[in-house]
């Protein structure tokens, strides 16, 4: 059992199930949650900035990263690397953050093994045909990469059974409602609550 207060979340989905959109709301409604940024190599898309939604890095910088062993996990998705660094995640789990790591089933892998206190969450769409549907509607990907991405959905939705949770996003209100439950709860679980309410559980048990 690590020391940490913090809970670290896993969270995946086929691209375009709206991981992105439910995270960005859960943190804009709840300030003791917090997501990992990853690396990438992926090129940024219309709208997305180095730092905020990722560290867009070549190649290369990517692999002296990988040979430094400064990722916690890394894996290739859609011919590019993503990887979470180490240094991102531990110190805000240290100060009592929860924190979210967007990745895929072969990321989650590596980070159950490695932390096995983690929660993943897997979040599906209502249907394929509304999966591309979103994807088209994002307008951020050509139709190629949007074709791609369809075609890996299946294979990445096959792993939604290693998870502990799992969302369907229909109407995204109740999709956010029950991902936000999800987070509650993980912070009222007993070992959770005896490291944040030690002294006071001594207390109340002393008499
Ligand atoms: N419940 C919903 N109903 C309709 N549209 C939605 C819903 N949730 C998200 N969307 C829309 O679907 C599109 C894809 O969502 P988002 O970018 O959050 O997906 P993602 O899983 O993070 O994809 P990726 O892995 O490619 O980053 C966005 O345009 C978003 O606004
Ligand atoms: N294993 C990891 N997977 C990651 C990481 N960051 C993102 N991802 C996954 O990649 C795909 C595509 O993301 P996109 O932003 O290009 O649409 C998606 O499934 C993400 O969950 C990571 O650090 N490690």
């Amino acid at each position: 059992m690590h020391k940490h207060t913090g809970n670290l979340f896993i969270l995946s989905a086929p691209s375009g199930a709206g991981k992105s959109s439910l995270y960005k709301a859960l943190l804009k409604a709840d300030d003791k949650v917090r997501i990992s940024i990853s690396h990438t190599t992926r090129a940024p898309r219309a709208g997305e900035e180095h730092g905020r939604e990722y560290y867009f890095i070549d190649d290369e910088s990517f692999l002296d990263m990988i040979a430094e062993d400064a990722f916690f996990e890394h894996a290739q998705v859609f011919d590019h690397y993503y990887g979470t660094s180490k240094e991102t995640i531990f110190g805000m789990l240290e100060q009592g953050l929860d924190v979210i790591l967007e990745i895929d089933w072969q990321g989650a892998r590596q980070v159950r093994q490695l932390y096995p206190e983690a929660v993943g969450i897997f979040i599906l769409p209502p249907s394929l045909s509304s999966l591309e549907e979103r994807l088209k509607k994002r307008a951020t990907d050509t139709e190629d990469v949007i074709q791609r991405r369809m075609a890996k959905a299946v294979n990445e939705m096959s792993h939604y059974h290693e998870y502990d949770f799992v969302i369907v996003n229909d109407d995204f209100d109740t999709a956010l409602a029950e991902m936000s439950s999800i987070f509650m709860a993980m912070r009222a679980k007993t070992p959770v609550m005896q490291q944040k309410y030690g002294n006071l559980i001594n207390d109340l048990l002393s008499l």
